[in-house]
């Protein structure tokens, strides 16, 4: 069952809360693993380089937040301050907002139920201090849950430029991107492109491409032709980004001139060139 939009109020208040922050990204994925957090890390990490460029990364990953340890951000605490949560700067440009900060132990599990989950979320959009931004990135929860309905609706209401969904070359999780695409068109968000990860494995000795997940139907290539969405590029598989994100540090920084490396800038490249042609569309509430 899917929630009940929220409230005039809520909406109000979020929309005012978030009119310092130029663009807003949505990072979705049919299936959990498929490298959504990862990539919505790099995504920040990506465009907080330019030190002009301001960027948010929100993780509302409520049932497993990854965000804090991939940022190198694990135990940190949210501040309260007179107008709302402070987020926790990684940079001087570069602040982070997880339900993970929240926690007492990164090991307890979260388990709240659908209305309090909401309710998080709703607080999140409404109650942490961004001040200007010209990027906020959302993790959200692997699927098409309550969770990415409400968090769709919300951030609907403050105008939101598109989505990024992740995918492996498995038919197995391009199934679920089909459903996550046709619940992006109900519910009216626009598609910024889908990343294909994990799409070869680069042999670092003599460059070969390997395919580790070969895809049965073609990968997210065909099903980005046959749906007429853009796909942003393809990620191959590299275990330092694993070993990366375990440190806490950006990849693009520790491995500059991989195969992986090259293939976030090219697509981060896109997104931006997204965001700079298409203005946000008016606000596009779900009557449902
Ligand atoms: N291109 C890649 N090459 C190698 N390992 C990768 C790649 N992308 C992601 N990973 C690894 O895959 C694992 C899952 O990634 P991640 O946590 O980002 O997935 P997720 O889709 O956000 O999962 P969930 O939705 O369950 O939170 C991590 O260990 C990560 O380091
Ligand atoms: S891909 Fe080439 S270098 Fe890599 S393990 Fe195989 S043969 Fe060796």
């Amino acid at each position: 069952m899917h929630p009940s939009p929220p409230g005039h109020n809520a909406i109000e208040e979020i929309k005012e809360k978030l009119k310092t922050v130029k663009h807003k990204i949505l990072v979705l994925s049919g299936k959990g693993g498929v490298g959504k957090s990862t990539f919505s890390a790099h995504l920040a990490h990506g465009l907080a380089e330019d030190e002009n460029t301001q960027v948010a990364l929100l993780d509302i990953d409520i049932c497993g937040p990854s965000i804090p340890k991939m940022m190198g951000l694990e135990g940190e605490q949210v501040h309260q301050s007179g107008s709302g949560w402070s987020p926790v700067f990684l940079e001087d440009n570069l602040g982070v907002m997880s339900v993970g900060f929240l926690l007492s132990s990164p090991d307890d599990a979260v388990i709240w139920r659908g209305p309090k989950k909401n309710g998080m979320i709703k607080q999140f959009l409404r109650d942490v201090d961004w001040g200007e931004v010209d990027y906020l990135i959302v993790d959200t929860p692997p699927g098409t849950s309550d969770e990415h309905l409400s968090a769709v609706q919300y951030l609907s209401a403050a105008h939101v430029d598109g989505a990024v969904i992740i995918t492996t070359p498995q038919e197995v999780s391009l199934q679920d991107v089909r459903k996550e695409i046709s619940f992006c068109h109900k519910v009216k968000l626009p598609i910024i492109g889908v990343v294909e990860n994990m799409s070869v494995f680069v042999c670092p000795k003599c460059k070969k491409e390997s395919q580790i997940f070969p895809p049965t139907t073609g990968g997210a290539e065909v099903l980005c032709q046959d749906l007429k969405i853009p796909l942003l590029g393809k990620v191959p598989l590299d275990p330092h980004i694993g070993k990366s994100c375990d440190k806490g540090q950006s990849f693009l920084i520790d491995a500059p001139d991989s195969p992986a490396a090259l293939a976030y800038r090219g697509i981060i490249q896109k997104i931006q060139e997204f965001c700079g042609l298409h203005q946000p569309k008016e606000e596009h509430l779900i009557s449902s």
